[in-house]
């Protein structure tokens, strides 16, 4: 069977958004028919191919000053170069995002805004959480998945003085493994549509 590539490009300063990667990867790894590639933003340099490869790419960051890290945004700027200038490489690839922060807020939204427009910008096909709403009522808690209540991408909350061992909390991993989950099956959803109604005809037919 031939196994669709989903890539999984982060940034993790302090580990807590790596369990978070880790966690989405797993989530990926349930589905049959796809396979994970998971890197960090150091190492794109020497895996742009990979990148390129892949049907779709999840990206990852720690919110930093309400906004993605600057390693995170050094990666989106080199994509400048690297794949917009060389033709649109991204171009109808499936996109996700996710993101951790110290406060139960700390502006995440901000940053995951960030990744989608990025993903606008290559063309890229976005694909939110749909898990309903979570931990708002008398019944809710905080081993609910989406405890946070996002639907642009899978939120974590690390308490600052917890290192990754213990924080973000097992909800949140379980919020990222549905991501990575959903965006797997999504991806699986896509290409084969692809291949019954190719893009170009289903653009000519729209004219
Ligand atoms: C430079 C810096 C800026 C931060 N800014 C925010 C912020 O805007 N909102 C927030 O809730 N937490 C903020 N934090 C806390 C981190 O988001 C939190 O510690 C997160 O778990 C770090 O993820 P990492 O271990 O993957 O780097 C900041 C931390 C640092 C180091």
């Amino acid at each position: 069977m031939i196994h669709q590539r989903i890539a999984i490009v982060y940034h993790s300063g302090y580990g807590h958004t790596g369990r978070q990667a880790e966690a989405v990867r797993a989530g990926i790894e349930e589905v049959d028919g796809v396979e994970a590639v998971l890197l960090t933003v150091d190492k794109v340099e020497r895996h742009w191919d990979d990148l390129n490869a892949a049907q779709a790419i999840i990206f990852g960051s720690p919110t930093y000053m309400g906004a993605v890290s600057a390693s995170f945004k050094a990666f989106q700027e080199a994509t400048s170069n690297a794949v917009l200038a060389r033709g649109y490489l991204w171009k109808d690839k499936i996109a996700a995002g996710f993101t951790t922060s110290g406060s139960r807020s700390g502006d995440k939204l901000s940053t995951l805004i960030q990744m989608m427009i990025f993903a606008a910008q290559h063309g890229m096909h976005w694909v939110g959480l749909d898990l309903p709403p979570a931990n708002c009522s008398s019944t809710g808690s905080e081993e609910d998945m989406n405890r946070l209540g996002f639907w642009l991408g899978a939120a974590a909350q690390a308490n600052t003085d917890e290192g990754p061992e213990t924080a973000p909390p097992a909800s949140d991993l379980a919020t990222a493994r549905y991501l990575g989950r959903r965006v797997a099956l999504t991806t699986l959803q896509f290409v084969r549509g692809r291949q019954a109604v190719p893009l170009q005809y289903a653009l000519v037919a729209h004219d």
